[in-house]
């Protein structure tokens, strides 16, 4: 579970990024983190993970976070299995070499996700996508009950897209409580229980449902956006289309 009351951050003191954020992810449901380029997104999964500590409020996470970042550094010579294994850190301490259960923990989270034919490659050779998906095993295989994604379909194909969202809808079904940042609105419609709108009026949260509206993403983003029904196995979703050509007048 994660509990965030009244956050606020911001990288100096003259700038607050947002305030006042406050909602909770409870078990088995996602929250998805909405909002144009440099809203806040990435700072507010930060803060929700532990990565960063807000000005002002409170986060209370159940039992830590696995965490996927946006962006990642070089990573040196490490294979992908390598890299998974990181995601064990907790349970291999400091000065213990990952042993044989660590090892089939992350074996396992490589092949949910469907990485696990990429183990022996060096990481800094896989492609973005293939990169971010052995991301993702790393933070399933943390074991931890939360996962705190920023932006987890960057750089995915569409079959990608679909596998990652089936997995973490998957997840879910499993108990896993799933926060989000993301650029897709369909995503969140089609996933996340809840949603936050980090826009120019401050952040707005409450059911993905109803504060995803034409008008609410419209206003969101400058553009016309509009939500058009499809049949998804049988359950009635909403995709996003925006016609081009046209941003409004005063967008940022
Ligand atoms: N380390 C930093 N120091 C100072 N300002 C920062 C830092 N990181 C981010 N910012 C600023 O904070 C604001 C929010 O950035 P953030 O990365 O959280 O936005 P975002 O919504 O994730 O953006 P994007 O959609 O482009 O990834 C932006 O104005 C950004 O320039």
């Amino acid at each position: 579970m994660l509990e965030l009351d009244g956050v606020g951050f911001g990288y100096s003191r003259q700038a607050w990024v947002f305030r006042d954020v406050t909602f909770r992810v409870l078990p088995g449901t996602a929250t998805a983190v909405l909002g144009p380029n440099g809203s806040g997104k990435t700072t507010l999964v930060r803060c929700a993970a532990g990565l960063l500590e807000p000005a002002e409020g409170t986060v209370r996470r159940a039992d830590g976070a696995g965490y996927v970042p946006q962006a990642h550094g070089s990573a040196f010579g490490y294979s992908a299995l390598d890299m998974v294994l990181m995601g064990r850190a907790r349970q291999v301490g400091i000065f213990r070499t990952p042993g044989a259960a660590d090892r089939a923990a992350a074996l396992d989270a490589m092949e949910k996700v469907g990485v696990e034919g990429l183990r022996n490659r060096r990481f800094p050779t896989l492609s973005g996508g293939e990169q971010q998906l052995v991301l993702i095993a790393r933070a399933i295989a943390t074991g931890c009950p939360m996962l705190v994604l920023d932006e987890p379909a960057t750089g995915l194909d569409l079959k990608n897209q679909v596998r990652v969202l089936s997995l973490l809808r998957g997840l879910m079904a499993d108990g896993m409580a799933m926060l989000l940042s993301t650029h897709h609105p369909d995503h969140a419609l089609s996933l996340a229980d809840s949603a936050v709108l980090l826009g120019r009026g401050g952040a707005k949260t409450g059911p993905a449902e109803e504060l995803l509206t034409d008008a609410a993403l419209t206003a969101l983003y400058g553009v016309p956006v509009r939500t058009l029904p499809y049949s998804d196995g049988g359950t009635t979703r909403r995709t996003v289309v925006v016609p081009f050509g046209e941003v409004l007048p005063g967008a940022s």
